[in-house]
């Protein structure tokens, strides 16, 4: 499903000196359907460089990047769109939406660009904001006025409204209390046992160890830096 080899990404400074920066040599890792894997290393060892990468934000200058079938390191704009519609889902920590949309719809949107009939993706939707406990009487606001843990939750739920066959999880617990934290926990459970294949980044050490089949330490691939 995640299939990276012999990666390496660097970046260029333009507004200092054409500076360049080499975050990433050699970096290879696979995650299979019905795996979780977490990425781990100090701060700055290029976790998030890996995982925009892999959302096709970044492009891979060397090596080969494979992500549910397309090879991005040779993809279109148009095709990184549609992969990103139908098989490569990203929860990230922070919530960005058109204002005026209510949470309902905006959970609801990733199954409605599928083709989703209105009604179904309303109703899966609405399950996962009870499980969220987002109140009902929130749903039909924007989410631009929710608290902080209620936006993370309306996200998280827009994550895991379509059953991605790859999903990206970028610190999906962080800010959450006990409960809703327990949750996500099982919807990560959930996602697993369906086949999907989970790539995330965890500081939350009893969270990671609670789903992470395998850790891999992205320092390994830090390159060795000149001091
Ligand atoms: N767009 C960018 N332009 C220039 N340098 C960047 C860019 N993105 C990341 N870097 C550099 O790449 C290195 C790795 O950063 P990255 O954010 O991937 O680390 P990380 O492991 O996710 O860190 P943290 O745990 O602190 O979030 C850092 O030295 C950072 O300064």
């Amino acid at each position: 499903m995640i299939e990276i080899e012999n990666l390496c990404k660097s970046f260029t400074l333009h507004n200092q000196g054409a500076a360049v920066l080499p975050v990433l040599a050699g970096a290879s890792l696979r995650v299979a359907a019905g795996e979780c894997v977490a990425l781990t290393g100090a701060s700055g060892s290029g976790k998030s460089t890996l995982m925009r990468m892999i959302w096709g934000n970044y492009r891979a200058e060397t090596g080969r990047l494979r992500v549910g079938g397309l090879d991005l390191t040779t993809a279109t704009a148009r095709q990184i769109i549609a992969l990103r519609r139908d098989r490569l889902g990203y929860v990230s920590q922070f919530l960005r939406v058109l204002p005026r949309v209510p949470a309902l719809r905006v959970v609801a949107e990733p199954l409605l660009a599928l083709g989703t009939p209105e009604p179904q993706a309303l109703t899966r939707a609405a399950e996962l904001l009870t499980r969220l406990n987002i109140p009902e009487r929130l749903w039909s606001l924007s989410p631009t006025t929710f608290s902080g843990g209620e936006q993370q939750r309306v996200n998280i739920a827009r994550g895991f409204a379509h059953p991605f066959p790859v999903l990206l999880l970028d610190e999906p617990t962080a800010s959450l209390d006990a409960l809703n934290r327990a949750v996500v926990l099982d919807l990560i459970g959930e996602a697993r046992a369906r086949g999907a294949a989970l790539l995330g980044i965890f500081h939350d050490e009893a969270a990671r160890a609670q789903v992470a089949d395998r850790l891999v330490d992205v320092t390994a691939f830090t390159p060795a830096r000149v001091a």
